[in-house]
């Protein structure tokens, strides 16, 4: 049974196989973490208000831990993640009365959050999303608007990544987002990474979250998209996978397990992925799942809150799935 079967040595050719953990999971999923996985993420606890809730104040505790644990388990660590519109504090944006802050003062808190942070672990995190989802989803513009863009101006982008590498040299630094598959947010995330490239910007690879489902995105938009990242020269991570047994829109909440019919075309979905991630394996050096096993899944909340999702290899007691037994026949 899968107890002789690793993720990690079935890959180990190819790329890392990793998953985003948090202190539960860290100890509920300890056992087949070891076995099948040699990366770790933070899913929450390296985000900007996780670390810094307080200008002057920081709380390493539960980063630490998960670093102490890759450590000891010989696992690669990837940072989640430095600059992003989401988890992060209203202190960073604001003066002592209330105001919005301004630039220069934005900027300066980013780069000592960036210092501060990426110095700390520079000997565990070997690479770092610097910069997660700022490309706007649907219209004209390039970028979502945030605080960062409104306060800062576009080029907080590149001051991110050239804080990042000057607190770390050797970290290898990527632009992280979801949706990646989609031809008109490529095109956008294209775009910004070739600019950044011609800006020499400091910029080694691009994240593609797969927060996929049983039908979207099609194997060839996902093909298309890979492509038109390495055309770039940079390499690519899968970053955060998951294959929801729910469509985007799909709102039902009836179900208390998945039905076969969902299980047997996840297993196909799963077996798809990882062949295509074969063939790509000399631009791929990284494939994560954003979890490890369907006793938690941050798509219990979202974007149903309070529905459960089994998107993983591994069920709720940390057993294979038909998914697991497709992905390890496309070693
Ligand atoms: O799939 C999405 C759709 C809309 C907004 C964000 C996302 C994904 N956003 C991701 C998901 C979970 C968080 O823990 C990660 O940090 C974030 O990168």
């Amino acid at each position: 049974n899968a107890q002789y079967v690793r993720l990690r040595d079935v890959f180990k050719d190819d790329f890392l196989v990793g998953a985003a953990v948090n202190p539960n999971t860290l100890d509920r999923q300890a056992d087949l973490l070891n076995y099948h996985f040699n990366s770790l993420t933070a899913e929450n606890e390296m985000k900007f208000a996780s670390l810094h809730p307080e200008e002057h104040v920081y709380t390493f505790d539960d980063a630490d831990r998960i670093v102490q644990f890759a450590r000891e388990h010989g696992m690669k660590v990837r940072g989640h993640t430095l600059v992003w519109h989401n988890q992060t504090t209203e202190w960073l944006f604001r003066n002592p009365d209330g105001e919005w802050t301004d630039r220069d003062t934005l900027l300066a808190r980013m780069k000592s959050h960036i210092d501060t942070v990426v110095k700390r672990y520079k000997d565990d995190v070997y690479c770092w999303d610097v910069v997660n989802e700022v490309i706007a989803d649907e219209g004209p513009d390039l970028l979502r608007s945030s605080h960062w863009l409104n306060i800062a101006g576009s080029d907080f982008i590149a001051k991110a990544f050239e804080y990042a590498n000057e607190a770390d040299p050797n970290a290898l630094l990527f632009y992280n987002d979801y949706n990646e598959s989609h031809p008109e947010k490529r095109e956008k995330i294209y775009l910004l990474v070739k600019s950044l490239l011609e800006q020499d910007v400091p910029i080694h690879g691009i994240g593609l979250q797969a927060h996929w489902n049983l039908h979207s995105p099609e194997i060839e938009q996902i093909r298309e998209a890979m492509e038109r990242y390495a055309s770039l020269g940079l390499k690519l991570q899968l970053t955060e996978l998951d294959v929801s047994v729910f469509d985007h829109h799909d709102r039902r909440t009836d179900l208390l397990a998945p039905t076969e019919e969902m299980l047997e075309l996840q297993a196909e979905r799963y077996g798809q992925f990882f062949k295509l991630f074969k063939e790509y394996r000399n631009v791929i050096t990284g494939v994560t799942f954003w979890g490890a096993a369907d006793d938690y899944t941050w798509l219990n909340d979202f974007p149903v809150r309070g529905r459960k999702n089994w998107p993983f290899l591994f069920d709720e007691s940390h057993q294979p799935k038909r998914a697991f037994w497709e992905v390890v026949r496309q070693a």
